[in-house]
């Protein structure tokens, strides 16, 4: 039987996350904690509900993890800076309208020292370079307005050395296509005006591929379906026009198939645990696909639209 979106169980999911403290898996994702106020939070508003978690509360915890010293947002109080983090709380702050609260200097400096010789970003000051980190970069200062500190062509310079001859793009030079990391590079070159790097019928085609007999979207070719590439895949697929290569009305049904229509949330596919990641991935999958009663994502920055828009960012992305 077909299930239909059973949002007030998945609001009552994401405001439960935050009463589970006691429980030792609260404590192994300590790392995760930024991002799953993120995750969270953007959940809640692409769901209508975006008041029912303590907005003073979200950001007194959001500015109990800025690093002094690094000039920069850790995942959790006392943890050290890093560009996961910091991107998640300026998305936070700047859904709670309180971007305000952000030293803008120090963290666009920040930021621009993990930009490597090769042009590609590191994590934090340890060095671990992936696109995802190029991209979280090129998002954050964005929404600072500050894309103009930025080195843009030895950023697309490294973006043109992941392009692969499928047309997807990988973690690092070299590295074989992954659906998350096409992700990253395409929003990235959106952001910076350089969709004319992609070459857009090889990828659009190696996109649609992704699409599984069940509905489902993989990341890789002759891997499992998983919920969090509906977000992925569809999201590229958004930015360069093309939603209509895949089966909505399969995948969506997919998506749906991996709620937890018990206690709410939505896992990797159906039957599995469902978890904040799976659940915002898998909302914002059905968003793009313009599901009723969704608030509108944009494809590039994973926040709903109106909050780009009121910056100018947004794009006419075709669907
Ligand atoms: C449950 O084992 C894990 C494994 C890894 C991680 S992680 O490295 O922190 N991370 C974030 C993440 C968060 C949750 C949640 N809640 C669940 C999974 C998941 N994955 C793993 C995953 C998702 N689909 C398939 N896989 C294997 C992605 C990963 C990388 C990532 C980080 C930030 C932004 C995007 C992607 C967390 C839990
Ligand atoms: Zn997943």
């Amino acid at each position: 039987m077909s299930t239909s979106l059973v949002a007030p169980l998945h609001v009552a999911y994401i405001r439960a996350l935050g009463d589970s403290k006691n429980e030792l898996s609260y404590h192994l994702s300590a790392h995760l904690r930024m991002n799953a106020v993120y995750w969270g939070l953007t959940a809640l508003l692409v769901m209508g509900h975006g008041d029912a978690l303590d907005r003073d509360e979200m950001i007194d915890f959001v500015m109990s993890c800025w690093d002094e010293e690094a000039g920069a947002f850790g995942a959790h109080p006392d943890h050290d800076a890093h560009m996961l983090s910091t991107l998640s709380a300026i998305q936070i702050l700047l859904m709670q309208n309180a971007l305000h609260r952000v030293d803008v200097d120090r963290v666009v400096k920040f930021i621009l020292s993990l930009q490597q010789p090769s042009g590609v970003f590191a994590g934090d000051a340890f060095g671990e370079t992936d696109t995802r980190f190029l991209y979280c970069a090129v998002n954050a200062l964005s929404l600072l307005g500050k894309l103009d500190k930025l080195d843009v062509e030895k950023t697309v310079a490294y973006i043109r050395r992941c392009r692969n001859f499928d047309g997807g793009f990988g973690a690092v030079a070299g590295a074989e296509s992954h659906a998350a990391q096409v992700f990253v590079c395409v929003a990235a070159l959106a952001i910076l005006d350089r969709l004319d790097e992609v070459d857009q019928p090889t990828l659009c085609w190696w996109l649609s591929e992704r699409q599984l007999p069940n509905g489902g979207l993989n990341g890789r070719p002759e891997k499992l379906e998983d919920v969090c590439y509906s977000f992925w895949v569809l999201s590229a697929l958004s930015i360069l026009g093309k939603i209509a290569w895949i089966d909505s009305g399969k995948l969506e049904a997919f998506i749906l198939s991996a709620q937890d229509t018990e206690s709410g949330g939505i896992a990797d596919r159906p039957g599995d645990m469902p978890d904040v990641f799976h659940t915002i991935f898998g909302l914002a999958g059905l968003s793009l696909l313009g599901y009723p009663a969704l608030v509108d994502l944009d494809p590039v920055y994973c926040m709903p639209a109106s909050f780009i828009e009121k910056l100018g960012l947004r794009k006419g992305w075709k669907a």
